[in-house]
């Protein structure tokens, strides 16, 4: 099924694959139509494509907790610095959408880029705080105003329950429950653990720009993050888990080169750390920048 719609995009082909319909819209009135026929709760993933195992995952988490799945698929400029991937970022449209399907999501929302800024860039942008300012926000200035306004625009357009982000983007995470809970947006946010490959590497649309060597070396991100839970499984404190973190990550693979190895509060809150921890890791591999972290738990101070 092919055809206008009012918002100016243009619909389809409606994915069937036998088993599950998968609406593709790309406008915001045809967006509009295809939620009102969803009767019962919604939760919506909202990704930028080029869709993985990990993405397959969300859905899934998804399709579990809620009567209707959205999809949303659209690669924000708004987050994408000046000398960023934003033009070579992958688009492989006709892949992901059979993901969708397989994964049982209702409708995928698609828009270009002016159907989601139709007056150009906005003028008005949600302000992520201090938290916006650390880490990904002080690597990628600007990263999260564009992360968080995408966003809030996303839940009004899809007006879910639930929405469901990932674990790999941990910092955007607490970023988007953060934003739920200041701004009073009437959504449950759902974090899903990271889904990795056999030999640890957590899966990233990003991976796919990696070569054979790069691959290699971008297990140094995943090595530290063992390295510190191991050493804190084993009772050491945090300067001791940095170590290890850091002792592993230098013992990789050549060619991954640290941004941050850090170990926060769960919340990412500043401060001294015991007990329930996050340690994150940035790390840039030849020209691709990757993350990872980490659910780790020191022992209480005494
Ligand atoms: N390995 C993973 N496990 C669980 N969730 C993931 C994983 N990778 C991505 N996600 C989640 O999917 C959602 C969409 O992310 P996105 O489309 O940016 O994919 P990505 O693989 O993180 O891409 P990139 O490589 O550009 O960072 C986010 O909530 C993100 O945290
Ligand atoms: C949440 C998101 C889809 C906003 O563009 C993006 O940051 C991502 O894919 O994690
Ligand atoms: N995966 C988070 C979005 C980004 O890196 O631009």
């Amino acid at each position: 099924m092919t055809g206008p719609t009012a918002g100016g995009g243009v619909d389809g082909p409606t994915v069937d694959g036998g088993d599950h319909v998968t609406e593709l819209v790309h406008g915001r009135a045809a967006l509009a139509a295809a939620r009102d026929g969803l009767k019962g709760t919604v939760g919506v993933v909202m990704t930028m494509g080029a869709l993985h195992s990990g993405h397959e995952t969300l859905l899934r988490a998804a399709r579990e907790r809620a009567d209707h799945v959205i999809v949303t698929i659209f690669v924000n400029p708004l987050q994408f610095g000046p000398n960023e991937d934003f033009d070579r970022y992958p688009r492989t449209l006709d892949a992901d959408l059979e993901i969708c399907r397989r994964a049982g999501a209702d409708v995928v929302f698609a828009p270009s880029v002016t159907d989601m800024y139709p007056d150009g860039q906005p003028r008005v942008r949600v302000n992520p705080g201090p938290l916006g300012e650390d880490l990904e926000g002080q690597s990628r200035p600007g990263f999260f105003h564009g992360v968080l306004t995408v966003v809030l625009k996303l839940l009004q357009l899809t007006r879910p329950d639930l929405t469901f982000f990932g674990e790999k983007d941990y910092q955007q995470l607490t970023l988007v429950r953060r934003m739920a809970r200041d701004l009073d947006v009437p959504v449950e946010v759902v974090g899903v653990p990271t889904v990795r490959e056999p030999d640890g590497l957590a899966l990233s649309s990003r991976n796919r720009y990696l070569s054979p060597a790069e691959r290699e070396a971008a297990l140094s991100l995943s090595a530290a993050l063992r390295a510190g839970a191991a050493a804190a499984d084993e009772g050491a404190d945090a300067g001791a888990v940095l170590a290890a973190a850091h002792a592993a990550f230098g013992a990789g693979a050549p060619g991954a080169r640290l941004d941050y190895l850090v170990l926060t509060d769960p919340d990412l809150e500043p401060g001294p750390v015991s007990g329930p921890a996050r340690l994150l890791v940035a790390a840039w591999v030849g020209a691709t920048r990757l993350i990872d972290n980490a659910a780790i738990r020191l022992a209480p101070r005494s």
